[in-house]
């Protein structure tokens, strides 16, 4: 029964995994869960830890990313997918739901989900995606008083805080850095560097900050897609594929559905499908007949 229903790792082991895969040597790949199936699957196919993006949960809930969604949905569905993996969950907490104050209960909340970390963005309220034009920041001052605010809550000492920069896009890599500077100071434990274009402007940010730098290779954004194992060459410890699964499963679920109205059947797409079996084995669905021998009560006659 032991790590069905749940993953057995505990919070606090995950938490000083993650830690340890940022100060190695090796970049800590985590791409975007979209439900606590696609982390299994995340799990199995061997990353080191599993993101959880707030663009492609408003997303999926039929909302654009501009800080709609509230703290205990965001907790809820990030608690769900850190049940489900023995990996690190670090999830986007956006502008930390609110003042100071708020940022410092959003710690607390997301520890007790499950989370290995959170993103805490220097975009003013209403957010926006990183990657569009238009968007605007706060004052140094008010980003620090932010992230001081959430690293003094934080009750285990091994959950990440990581501090976004969304400065780049608008003032300059150069202001960016001195803000991802301040933001050290402040206690910030990662410094995620928001749309960067070129390969050069990782390279000059990582030559001058001292702690751990993420990277967000999220598509159709301003970022150029560097590989991971040219950012670890570069020096970056983390690389997020925030959006990336969602894409692929709705590019796949409009194709469907498009063939589905046009030709009155599936047929021709069902190659293209995840299978019954392929889909119960990542359930572990077998193994649940280790609990309840009346659970495991399907057979299939052929290969799906
Ligand atoms: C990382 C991000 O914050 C997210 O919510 O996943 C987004 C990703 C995207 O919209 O492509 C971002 O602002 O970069
Ligand atoms: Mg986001």
């Amino acid at each position: 029964m032991s790590g069905l229903i749940s993953a057995t790792t505990s919070a606090a082991d995950k938490r000083s995994a993650f830690r340890a895969s940022l100060i190695s040597e090796k970049i800590t790949r985590l791409p975007g869960a979209i439900n606590p199936l696609t982390a299994k699957l995340i799990q199995e196919i061997g990353f080191e830890g599993v993101y959880v993006s707030g663009g492609a949960f408003s997303a999926a809930l039929g909302l654009p990313d501009i800080g709609l969604t509230t703290l205990t949905e965001v907790a809820a569905h990030s608690a769900q997918i850190a049940r489900s993996t023995d990996l690190p969950v670090l999830v986007d907490a956006d502008t930390g739901f609110g003042e100071p104050m708020s940022a410092a209960r959003t710690v607390t909340v997301f520890e007790d989900a499950g989370l290995a970390g959170l993103h805490l963005e220097d975009q003013v309220n209403p957010k926006r995606c990183g990657h569009l034009d238009g968007k605007a920041i706060v004052p140094t001052d008010e980003m620090v008083r932010r992230l001081r605010a959430a690293v003094s809550a934080r009750r285990d000492p091994n959950f990440v805080i990581c501090a976004r920069t969304d400065a780049a896009g608008i003032d300059g890599i150069d202001a960016a850095i001195d803000r991802a500077r301040a933001y050290a100071d402040a206690g910030a434990d990662m410094i995620f560097t928001e749309a960067l274009h070129t390969h050069a402007d990782f390279e000059k940010f990582r030559a001058a900050v001292d702690i751990p730098l993420l990277a967000n290779m999220t598509e159709f954004g301003k970022s150029q897609l560097i590989p991971a194992q040219v950012l670890e060459a570069i020096g970056y410890n983390a690389v997020i594929y925030p959006v990336t699964t969602l894409r692929l499963a709705m590019g796949a679920i409009e194709k469907g559905l498009r063939v589905i109205h046009e030709e009155g059947t599936q047929e021709t797409v069902v190659d293209q499908m995840q299978t019954r079996s392929r889909l119960y084995e990542l359930l572990d669905y077998e193994r649940y007949n280790e609990f309840d021998s009346g659970v495991f009560n399907f057979t299939l006659s052929r290969s799906q």
